[in-house]
């Protein structure tokens, strides 16, 4: 079964090549082939070039057309073994079987497609809501002439030949090529594989195959900024071509694990099923190929084929609930899924735990030290272009202009090193005005890295790294600062400068927990849900958080501690170890592929920043909050809600941590839904096949004719349909969902040998009601089987609603499921008497049956009831 989930559809010109890096031409001649200059398009000529180019939309985010759904659902597993069965049929000219599988294929595809459609634009509806924009540079109307401004548009709305700025956090709306550039590195792991971000620059003229001034859709900007102009949207960019030749890759999920691993073990029993019967049929019936169509019919039996209805009705339901009571964006349908059956849920702490809106702690900052902090900041703004100071500087910014608001004339900016969260230092090259011969670097950045770089003895540095644990274990974030005089030079400065540095002091940060967060930690708690805490701050600051929410920080371990140990190794200690600290994004990311190792855990990553960006890919669901940077929200699978007004300050009302405890069990409730058809629609399948064969074994003539198979499954299947709107029990709720092959098949074969048995004590009935009269007594067979097929399935509807996790009282059975068994009832009772009969080969049945039939019903549902609580007991 393909997940549900919208995929590509290629527009028409799809077939257009990825854009080459142009070697040869200037950024000049470039700018002009495209129609464009440093200033970017006027707002007519880029509407003329959207109507032209059509929207700049990433490929696997359109819904699909009718065809293509319609293909998909060809191509699922079921459906394939379906219509190799009917081939089957064909061949031995069991026209009859061949046209039931037929008709079955059409229905389930036909509502599989409807389904899906549905589900794709209520996605699109959804993505809509947390769609990321671009900052684009264009001219009012057509005057060409007219001063350039910046404003924000949708990404799709981009064109060739537009000119955008980037900065930290910012998805590469398209395929593009620098014009201006400070300090910028881009993570393209998509393409490159490369987890550590590469640098980016102009280059006026490039050589045969250099990209260093070419970014691609589908990157984001680590640190630094730039301006450039786009070459190539949609389905012209590499990223869609890389698509289109290899297809979307993503680590197998913990969707893919549990409902593919569920299908595909069905599907090898379906393939078992008629060599099988084949082979019984001729040892102990002395049968041959005539048997095929029935061998056949008892294999389709077994196929749940409304199991992709089901998935994705439940999948979207839930998600669209989840958007309208709690605000929170499920973008990929399958992680809702996935974020039920999460087990251990890894944070990052800053701007999740922590509302990330640092502000300076004068009494512990020392006042030098906030100077040159100060420096650092303003002058990295301004020359590296950041379109925003990020919460760190803006505090030291603010702070620091307040005791001296001359601070900043005291300087000019020579030139930047932005912050990366690799190096976690950013540096800028100032000079005093007069000053000509001497520049100074002003360095700020984590405590360990910045005094690496210092000239300082070993006691000294012992003593430096104490203090800074003494005010990380009271909570505080830190900056340490350095500074270093150098001779002026034309060379240009780069972190190889950052060495044999003086150091000036801590700037010292207290960061508010967010308001919501205990109350999070507690409910994960009680669902079920381990936490861990992946920082890339100081152990100190990160235990003390943790321990003020409530939670053991036991051994906090730093991300240098992890480098030596193997994969298996790191997997182990990952599992017994609550907080990392001084994380890089890779090792966040590797982290969360250790957990995952095995695939017996499921493991969701929720973070903010670009830091995230590949544990956010490498987790099973991907969870971000809605102030997120862009790209982070681009990336993740689910977008929390902002809190409720009053949980944060008016402008800005903050994160509701709350809401992962309503998407968990939006999801549990999903996946319970979906197991509740599978355990439900395979006890009775599996129970139909059994007393199919038994039948087939004792009696002269075939126990169901293809007709009535077809017709019993449909009216089973419409009536399960309701299943997407079931309510699980609370208990259900409380862990996480998995849905395990294993389990299933323990469930299934009790439970399918219980209904196998009273479909057998039913053969016993129908012996005795009919023994006395005259006639054939095949139809009659026929209608009576049926007849207790389909109230049987009703009762098992009923009775087996919850399994596994059913410990706590059943909730009310909601109307639909009511419904749905009344309809299937009422159709098992009367259709033996309507005119329909004769020609699905039945006739109607003595009242003496029907008393019989009523005691079969009341012993098998005291049986399945007692064996249910049984199983539930020992589970
Ligand atoms: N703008 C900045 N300039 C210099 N140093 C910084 C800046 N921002 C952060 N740092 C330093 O780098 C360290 C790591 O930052 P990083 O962004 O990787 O993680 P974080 O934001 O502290 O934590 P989390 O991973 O929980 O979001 C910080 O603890 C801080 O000491």
């Amino acid at each position: 079964m393909t997940a549900p989930e919208v995929t590509d559809t290629a527009p028409a010109h799809a077939a257009a090549p990825a854009p080459s890096p142009s070697p040869g031409r200037t950024t000049l001649q470039h700018l002009r082939s495209l129609g464009s200059g440093p200033r970017g398009l006027t707002e007519a000529e880029a509407e003329r070039r959207l109507a032209r180019h059509g929207e700049n939309v990433p490929p696997g985010t359109r819904p699909l057309s009718w065809p293509r759904l319609a293909a998909r659902s060809l191509r699922d597993p079921f459906t394939a073994v379906l219509l190799c069965l009917g081939l089957v049929s064909a061949t031995v000219a069991a026209w009859g079987t061949a046209c039931v599988i037929l008709v079955l294929v059409a229905v389930s595809c036909g509502l599989r497609s409807a389904g899906e459609r549905r589900a794709d634009s209520a996605m699109a509806g959804l993505r809509d809501l947390v769609a990321t924009t671009a900052t684009v540079l264009r001219r009012p109307g057509d005057d060409a002439s007219g001063p350039p401004g910046e404003r924000e548009i949708p990404v799709g709305q981009l064109v060739p030949g537009d000119v955008v700025r980037l900065g930290p956090g910012d998805l590469v709306p398209a395929d593009v090529r620098l014009l201006r550039a400070q300090g910028l590195t881009v993570q393209q792991a998509a393409f490159t594989g490369e987890s550590v971000p590469v640098g980016k620059h102009p280059v006026d003229l490039p050589a045969d195959g250099e990209s260093a001034h070419l970014c691609f859709q589908g990157g984001s900007v680590a640190s630094g900024s730039a301006s450039a102009v786009v070459l190539a949207t949609g389905a012209d960019t590499r990223f869609a071509a890389d698509r289109r030749t290899a297809g979307a890759r993503r680590a197998a999920s913990a969707f893919d694990r549990s409902v593919h691993g569920i299908s595909w073990t069905l599907i090898r029993f379906m393939l078992l099923t008629p060599p099988l019967v084949l082979m019984a049929g001729a040892a102990l019936r002395g049968r041959g190929l005539e048997t095929l169509p029935f061998a056949v019919a008892v294999a389709v039996g077994l196929t749940p084929e409304m199991l992709p209805v089901i998935v994705t009705t439940a999948l979207a339901r839930g998600s669209a609930l989840l958007a309208r009571t709690h605000g929170v964006i499920v973008k990929r349908l399958p992680a809702l899924h996935d974020i039920g059956a999460v087990d251990i849920l890894c944070v990052d702490k800053t701007g999740t735990l922590t509302q990330d809106r640092p502000d300076v702690d004068p009494d512990r900052t020392d006042p030098e030290a906030l100077h040159w902090a100060a420096v650092s900041a303003w002058w990295t703004l301004q020359l590296a272009e950041l379109p925003a100071p990020d919460a760190l500087d803006e505090a030291v910014i603010d702070e620091a202009l307040t005791a001296d608001p001359d601070l900043i004339d005291a300087y000019d900016g020579v030139t930047a090193l932005p912050f990366d969260p690799v190096r976690r230092l950013a540096t800028a090259v100032v000079r005093r005005p007069g000053a000509l011969g001497t520049v100074t670097l002003a360095v700020k950045g984590s405590v360990e890295n910045v005094l690496e770089r210092c000239a300082l003895d070993d006691a000294e540095r012992a003593r430096l790294l104490a203090r800074a644990a003494e005010l990380s274990g009271d909570g505080l974030r830190l900056l340490a600062v350095a500074t270093a005089e150098r001779p002026a030079r034309h060379r240009p400065y780069s972190t190889a400068d950052e060495r044999g540095l003086t150091f000036t002091g801590f700037v010292a940060f207290t960061d508010a927990l967010v308001p919501t967060a205990a109350q999070a930690l507690r409910d994960l708690g009680e669902r079920g849900v381990t936490v861990k805490v992946i920082t890339g701050d100081h152990p100190g600051t990160a235990a003390r958080a943790l321990r003020d929410l409530g939670l053991d920080p036991g051994d906090v371990r730093t991300a240098d501690s992890l480098d030596a140990l193997t994969d298996a190794e790191l997997a182990r200690l990952a599992h017994r170890t609550t907080v990392f600290a001084r994380c890089a994004p890779a090792h966040k990311a590797r982290i969360v592929t250790a957990l995952r190792a095995g695939g017996e855990t499921t493991v969701g990553f929720l973070g903010d920043g670009v830091n995230d960006l590949p544990a956010l890919r490498a987790a099973d669901v991907g969870i971000c909050p809605r102030d997120a940077v862009p790209v982070a929200r681009d990336t993740a699978d689910i977008v929390l809600a902002e809190a409720r007004r009053g949980d944060g300050p008016a402008d800005r009302p903050g994160k509701d941590l709350t809401a992962i405890g309503h998407a968990i069990s939006a999801g549990r409730h999903s996946s319970g839904n979906i197991a509740t058809y599978l355990r439900v629609t395979l006890s009775s399948n599996l129970g139909n096949v059994i007393a199919m064969l038994s039948a087939g074994l004792l009696l002269p003539f075939l126990p169901m004719l293809p007709a009535q198979v077809l017709a019993q499954n449909l009216c089973f299947d419409a009536a399960q349909l309701s299943f997407a709107f079931d309510r699980p029990a609370a208990a259900a709720l409380r862990r996480p969902s998995t849905l395990r092959p294993r389990d299933f098949l323990r469930f299934i074969t009790g439970f399918g040998v219980l209904n196998a048995a009273a479909d057998l004590a039913t053969f016993g009935a129908l012996a005795l009601a009919l023994h006395t009269r005259a006639g054939p007594g095949e139809a009659a067979f026929h209608a009576g089987w049926f007849t207790e097929n389909l109230l049987t399935q009703g009762l098992v509807m009923l009775l087996l609603r919850t399994g596994r996790d059913g410990s706590g009282p059943l909730p009310r059975t909601p109307s639909p499921v009511r419904w749905a068994v009344a309809a299937l009832a009422v159709v098992g009772i009367a259709l033996p008497l309507t005119p329909v009969a004769g020609p699905l080969g039945m006739t109607p049945l003595p009242l003496f049956y029907y008393a019989l039939l009523a005691a079969v019903l009341a012993l098998y549902a005291l049986a399945l009831t007692a064996v249910k609580r049984r199983y539930l007991r020992q589970d």
